[in-house]
């Protein structure tokens, strides 16, 4: 008879996390301010259970920072470019901080223009990317981010993969609500929930990658050994995946998710690549009230029957967590306060 093994879960305060995750990134070799990002937007990840980028992630940015591959006290060069152009190299840092220190410029000139776009390169990005357009909406403006990753997406029709799982987040005002949100990775599942399901030894759903002889498979092992992911929806995913390259590569001086190699750098996991954000002030650009429209739209997909919008089920959690505490393995807590030093 099979035994089901009832892992033991546990809970902890955000704060709590946060400061956990900030004593492991600064022992492992981030400065303070960018353990402070990094730990802030990792826990985040949990709080509102988006587990393939919360604190399953951390072995990943330890063994990353270790291997020499980024720099955690990279200090971000921020450039003005022009009316609604802002420009910053990462310094091989990771992209939040980056994010972080060109954001009062970036939001000055969208407010002042109407529109404004961020191009980061020379970057890390490991983390879900909801948290970088969410706060703009939390201020009224409308927000849109691409970022491209590493190699382990065929294109669709083609041979061998090329692409990255390169999300798309968009972030936008409404009247009566948190903001409308969505995030997603352009490949048919995110690279971090191939890694969960092979872990916990589940089969994925059909359609999600091969293996290493261009095959169908539902075994994740497969497909992080010598496989692939596909894009999403066919050809339309595919094109969408593109499109990302050539905004958070090509269009910021980023690297496509095909042209760094982290060979000798073992243990590196993150991508080095670049990230594009848009942010829109659409007092600029709407006749009415955007907020209203946006609420009148959510309004018209309730009526229609739609009982989940995008962004719901991570409002639900973060609440249950904000109220009870944010639920953690306890196995990966130890593990966590093992990687604090503790
Ligand atoms: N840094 C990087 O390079 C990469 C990061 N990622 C990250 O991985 C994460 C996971 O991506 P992915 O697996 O594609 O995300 P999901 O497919 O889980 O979700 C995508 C979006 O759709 C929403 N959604 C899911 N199911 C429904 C439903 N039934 N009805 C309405 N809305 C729904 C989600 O909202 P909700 O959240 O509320 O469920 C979310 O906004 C993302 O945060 C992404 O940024 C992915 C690839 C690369
Ligand atoms: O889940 C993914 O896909 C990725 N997440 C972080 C960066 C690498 C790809």
């Amino acid at each position: 008879m099979s035994q089901v093994h009832e892992r033991a879960l546990v809970r902890i305060g955000f704060a709590e996390l946060v400061a956990l995750l900030h004593r492991v990134f600064v022992l492992h070799g981030t400065s303070p301010q960018v353990a402070a990002t990094l730990a802030r937007n990792c826990a985040g990840a949990e709080r509102d259970g988006a587990h393939s980028h919360g604190i399953f992630r951390i072995p990943g940015y330890v063994s990353t920072l270790a291997s020499g591959w980024v720099n955690g006290k990279a200090e971000p060069v921020v450039t003005d470019v022009a009316s609604g152009f802002v420009r910053v190299d990462a310094g091989n840092g990771f992209a939040q901080p980056a994010l972080e220190a060109a954001r009062p410029l970036l939001v000055e000139k969208a407010r002042s223009a109407g529109i404004a776009l961020l191009a980061i390169h020379n970057s890390h990005h490991f983390a879900a990317l909801w948290p970088d357009v969410e706060p703009f909406a939390e201020e009224g403006l409308v927000a849109l981010s691409v970022v491209n990753s590493m190699t382990c997406v065929v294109p669709h029709g083609a041979d061998r993969p090329l692409f990255g799982t390169n999300p798309i987040a968009f972030a936008a005002p409404r009247a009566d609500g948190a903001p409308i949100v969505f995030d997603l990775a352009t490949s048919a599942i995110a690279h971090g929930d191939v890694q969960i399901a092979a872990r916990k030894g589940e089969r994925l759903p059909p359609g999600m990658g091969v293996d290493s002889l261009g095959q169908p498979t539902q075994d994740p092992k497969a497909i992080l050994e010598g496989g692939a992911l596909l894009p999403f929806g066919g050809h339309k995913g595919s094109a969408l995946s593109m499109m990302v390259e050539l905004l958070a590569a090509a269009l910021t001086g980023g690297n496509f998710s095909f042209e760094f190699n982290w060979a000798d750098h073992p243990g590196a996991r993150t991508p080095w690549t670049g990230q594009l954000l848009i942010v829109i002030d659409p007092s600029k650009t709407a006749g009415q009230s955007f907020a209203e429209r946006s609420q009148e739209l959510v309004r018209q997909m309730h009526a229609a029957g739609l009982r989940r919008l995008p962004g719901d089920r991570r409002h639900r959690t973060r609440e249950r967590s904000d109220a009870q505490g944010i639920e953690v393995d306890a196995e990966e807590l130890a593990r966590l306060r093992e990687l604090a030093g503790e």
